[in-house]
């Protein structure tokens, strides 16, 4: 089975950039940098990934990006996720990235953009593998600087296929965010964002009204809400799930209680992805085959799952 889903063509439709950044580069990007680590080796820094809940991950998420510093680093890093994507067949990526992570370091953005931007391009000429990227915006942080990010953006308005939101789920809701999605769609960006991951359906709604996402990244917790799910089916919005990111966030207890499948079969247009591959043991393949193990998906389910991810592609 494991050969038959990794050949089957998907996108992939969520998937940030620095949380593919593997044990082995960060450690070969420290030494780069003359960078001490708090860990002694890979295994150490391996054993540590284990997780309560989002924000846990995300300090040592924010900690490990610490050592990309160059346009090199950038570009090592999105092309390592590249060559997977042409290991498992994914033949269309719309990664994030989130600049506020290294600016707020003194990285410049043009230099994250820069080596982000060339080794896409490699990956479409040298690859096959067809891209567009997304700019996130962190929601722990405040919508002043959010702003401050767009501005930054605006110059390289081309290189970006829309605006996304991450980070911190709880106790920073979409509205928080509502002038800056405003100003980003007058400038033509299309807007995602992540919600009901660790929040409530209240999020995916305001997402839905106030931002004017056109898919909703995660949503898993839109299950608790009979008229949400029937405005998602209506509506086909594409919910991009990452099922192997909510087992080890503890969004779900265990894979056997993921409820992916169950929303696929009432109609919702789910689709299956890899969130931060280095820090949840495994990219795309991996996540449909934790599916087929745990919940018994068949291949006609795999086959809708990855046609979902080409239908709800952006470009
Ligand atoms: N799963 C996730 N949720 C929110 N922000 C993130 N940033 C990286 N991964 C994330
Ligand atoms: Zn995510």
């Amino acid at each position: 089975m494991y050969d038959w889903l990794n050949a089957l063509p998907k996108a992939e439709l969520h998937l940030h950039l620095e949380g593919t950044l593997e044990p082995e580069l960060m450690f070969k990007l420290a030494e780069r940098h003359g960078i001490q680590l708090p860990f002694e080796n890979v295994e150490a820094l391996r054993k540590a990934y284990s997780f309560n809940n989002l924000q846990e991950f995300l300090d040592l998420y924010y900690q490990g990006a610490n050592v990309l510093r160059t346009e090199e680093d950038f570009y090592d890093l999105t092309w390592a996720y590249l060559l997977k994507c042409k290991e498992q067949n994914v033949i269309h990526t719309e990664p994030f990235f989130d600049p506020q992570t290294h600016t707020d370091r003194g990285i410049p953005f043009e230099v994250v953009l820069r080596g982000i931007q060339q080794a896409l391009k490699d990956g479409e000429q040298k690859l096959g593998v067809t891209s567009g990227l997304i700019l996130s915006f962190l929601r722990h942080l405040s919508e002043d600087e959010a702003q401050k990010t767009l501005d930054q953006a605006l110059p390289f308005r081309d290189a970006f296929i829309a605006v996304g939101l991450d980070s911190s789920e709880m106790g920073h809701p979409p509205s928080k965010f509502k002038r800056v999605f405003d100003r980003a769609r007058s400038e033509g960006f299309v807007a995602v964002a992540h919600a009901g991951e660790e929040g409530p359906p209240e999020y995916i709604w305001e997402a839905l009204d106030l931002l004017n996402v056109v898919r909703i990244d995660h949503g898993v917790r839109a299950a608790e809400d009979e008229r949400l799910l029937h405005r998602l089916i209506d509506q086909q919005i594409p919910l991009t799930v990452c099922p192997l990111s909510n087992t080890k966030l503890c969004v779900f207890d265990d894979m056997s209680q993921h409820n992916i499948l169950k929303l696929l079969e009432r109609g919702l247009k789910v689709t299956v992805n890899s969130d931060d591959p280095a820090y949840f043991g495994g990219y795309v393949t991996e996540n449909f085959m934790a599916l087929h193990e745990s919940l018994g998906m068949t291949q006609d389910q795999a086959k809708r799952l990855a046609q979902n991810s080409l239908d709800a592609r952006l470009v």
